[in-house]
């Protein structure tokens, strides 16, 4: 399905990704994880087309991506900042999108799952963080595709609202969709994500399940787990 390859990028003096491989083969939610900095949001911009990779390949479903942009269409992407215009309502921006998107979308059950009925004639700079963050929520989940990319997804959400969103991660994981999820919130990891990715100095340090990365760094606590990842202590 994902099949990346020698994946290279330097910004400036920085390699952020060195000769890094990836391959993602079946549906489910895969969290991407590392230290602040390690290269997530540039390893997920490099798969959307947002970053030109230095050197390697990134291949989705057996065709280059590079250079092309039809695949996009199939993916949603919730950024880790959304920077919304100000002067729209949440209607009008959702509207946009819908029609950028020209696909079916499911906005109003997400509404209503979100509770954000209430600020939908409200323009988005005056919204809270929290709700922003809902409205940037409904837009990623609002059309059906196959892969959903989600950078740091709780982010300014009441507990509440996690617990929705992580009924919602379950039921797309239940359609056969594949999820990628960067978060440092490790006990909303441990309850959604099915495998481990982790990098680490550029490339995937480790990859697996949450069972694996316990047994192999001899933790039965998950944030333990990473932190010892993190430090290199595990070996
Ligand atoms: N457009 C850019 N120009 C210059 N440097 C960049 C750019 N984008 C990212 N970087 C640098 O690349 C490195 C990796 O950034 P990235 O955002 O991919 O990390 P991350 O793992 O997602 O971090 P965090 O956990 O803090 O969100 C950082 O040192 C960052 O400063």
């Amino acid at each position: 399905m994902i099949d990346i390859k020698n994946l290279s990028k330097k910004f400036g003096e920085i390699e952020v990704l060195k000769d890094l491989n990836l391959e993602i083969t079946k549906g489910g939610v895969f969290a991407i994880l590392g230290p602040n900095g390690s290269g997530k949001t540039t390893l997920i911009k490099s798969f959307l087309g947002m970053i030109i990779p230095d050197k390697g390949t990134i291949d989705y479903n057996g065709k280059s991506v590079l250079g092309e942009w039809e695949y996009r269409t199939n993916i949603s992407y919730l950024p880790q900042i959304a920077n919304f215009p100000n002067n729209l309502t949440v209607s009008e921006l959702i509207n946009m999108v819908k029609n950028l998107r020209n696909k079916d979308t499911n906005e109003d059950e997400l509404i209503d799952l979100f509770k954000i009925e209430k600020f939908k004639n409200k323009k988005l700079g005056v919204l809270s963080g929290g709700t922003k963050q809902k409205v940037n929520l409904v837009l990623s989940f609002m059309v059906d595709t196959d892969i959903i990319i989600l950078d740091e997804p709780t982010t300014g959400l009441d507990p509440v609202s996690v617990i929705s969103l992580k009924e919602l991660i379950e039921k797309e994981k239940n359609k056969g969709k594949t999820i990628l999820i960067t978060s440092h919130i490790i006990n909303f990891v441990e309850e959604v994500s099915d495998d481990i990715i982790f990098l680490l100095d550029g490339k995937i340090y480790f990859k697996g399940s949450i069972a694996l990365l316990k047994e192999q760094t001899n933790n039965t606590n998950l944030e333990m787990a990473i932190a010892n990842l993190i430090l290199k202590q595990y070996d």
